[in-house]
């Protein structure tokens, strides 16, 4: 230190892979590392390998507009997304790492009678659920923030709304990295820049995976790869009901705290918070077409942040100074695809679409206690693949936010 020289302490250890292990896990987003972290925590199972084709949070955990909230219409989302909200508010001190969790308010926005109509049947149905949720007039939405343009010659007049108070923004970066540190020290090993190349099954049991570190054996194998699992999938001989596409998000220049907690209009196509550090930060749809790239076109830029200046018009003097693109996961109803698979020892976390990052906590403590006992954790029961057979799907397209 008094070389000027400070020595930061290895947040995680980066071993080579062993031959085998217990438990592999392909994917080092948010999801992988929070599976990883509660198989060690929960259920004292450490012979587990986390392996990455790049580096941690490189995926849509680093790459995401942060919003956390349980604010679903179905029983099933609800459930899960609330015990999930409640893990996170409790994260910080679980892994002993500042993942700064902002509960803002999530407010969502009406601007027609219709518009109001369906957000109240969706505030009463939270409210029967136990979860918070208030229907908010435009007076109040104004008071609340002064921001939003909440006269009735706007463009898309603001009607009213409706408030999840405990929704916010948690920082995504230190949620894979406070996974990734707690997981480390329970002893998993977490392997950067090692890509799976295929995933070796014999007789419908899983065996193991190639990668380009060398076969590695393992009677247990979990795919949380979001935007490619389909391609990890059909490694193993699955076709799974999942398309990718490219979704983005931008930033504004930094400017001094005007907006506090998320504002989203499903039917104006956009949401926006503002960072710690001043940005603006807005998201909107999906771009309408299959793709791996991490992108996305302008078109969509210009959509949604037309779609942000009506709400907003005082921000039309901004500069934009980053704009960038994940590939979200899309299942066929826009809930999760999580659990067993068809093969013996190969566990799916999937499906997460535009909304996983909230779903990290839950996702990972639920699928941790599915591959520990080989029998799916309750909370996620209902979004199995079964589903797509059975027909029991759980339409959250509405809930998503944003169309995709
Ligand atoms: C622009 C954008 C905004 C979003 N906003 C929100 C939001 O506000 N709130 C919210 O709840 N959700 C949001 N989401 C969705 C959320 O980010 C994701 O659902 C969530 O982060 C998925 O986590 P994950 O761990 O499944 O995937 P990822 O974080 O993508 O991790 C998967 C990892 O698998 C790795 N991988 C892929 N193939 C291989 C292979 N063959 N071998 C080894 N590793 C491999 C990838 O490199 C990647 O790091 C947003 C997504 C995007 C793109
Ligand atoms: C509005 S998109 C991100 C989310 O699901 O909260």
């Amino acid at each position: 230190a008094l070389s000027g020289h400070r020595h930061w302490p290895q947040a995680w250890r980066s071993p080579a892979p062993k031959a085998s292990y217990d438990v592999v896990i392909i994917g080092g987003g948010g999801h992988g590392l929070a599976t990883a972290y509660y198989l060690a925590n929960q259920h004292g199972i450490t012979n587990v390998a986390v392996l990455e084709k790049g580096w941690l949070g490189g995926g849509n955990t680093g790459r995401n507009t942060t919003v956390v909230r349980s604010n679903y219409f179905y029983p099933q989302s609800t459930l899960f997304f609330d015990h999930s909200l409640k893990l996170y508010e409790k994260l910080a001190l679980e892994l002993n790492y500042n993942v700064m969790l902002s509960q803002g308010g999530i407010l969502t926005l009406g601007h027609s009678r219709h518009d109001m109509e369906m957000l109240e049947r969706w505030s009463n149905s939270l409210q029967l659920q136990g979860v918070d949720a208030q229907m908010l007039t435009t007076e109040q939405i104004g008071a609340r923030t002064p921001l939003l343009d909440t006269s009735p010659a706007a463009r898309y007049p603001i009607w009213g709304g409706f408030i999840q108070h405990r929704g916010g923004v948690a920082r995504h970066d230190a949620v894979a990295w406070g996974y990734a540190r707690a997981a480390d020290a329970k002893g998993v090993d977490i392997i950067q820049n090692c890509e799976v190349k295929g995933i070796r099954t014999s007789a419908k049991q899983v065996q193991g995976v190639e990668t380009n570190c060398g076969y590695i054996r393992a009677d247990k194998v979990a795919i949380a790869v979001a935007g490619h699992t389909s391609v990890l999938g059909a490694m193993a001989g699955l076709k799974l009901p999942i398309v990718s596409q490219p979704l983005q998000a931008m930033v504004s220049e930094p400017v001094k705290p005007c907006l506090d907690g998320v504002v989203l209009s499903g039917a104006v196509h956009t949401y926006v918070s503002q960072s710690d550090r001043g940005e603006i930060l807005i998201g909107g749809g999906a771009d309408r077409y299959m793709s791996y790239g991490q992108r996305g076109n302008l078109p969509i830029v210009e959509e949604t942040l037309a779609a942000t200046l009506h709400l907003f018009p005082h921000l039309s003097r901004l500069k934009l100074m980053r704009q960038w693109a994940g590939i979200v996961d899309i299942s066929p109803d826009r809930s999760p695809v999580i659990g067993k698979t068809p093969i013996a020892g190969l566990y799916l976390s999937s499906g997460w679409g535009t909304g996983g990052f909230k779903a990290i906590p839950a996702g990972g403590e639920t699928l941790a206690y599915t591959i520990a006992h080989d029998r799916c954790h309750e909370l996620i029961e209902p979004f199995g693949l079964h589903r797509f057979v059975t027909g029991a799907l759980i339409d959250e397209g509405a809930a998503a936010g944003v169309a995709h």
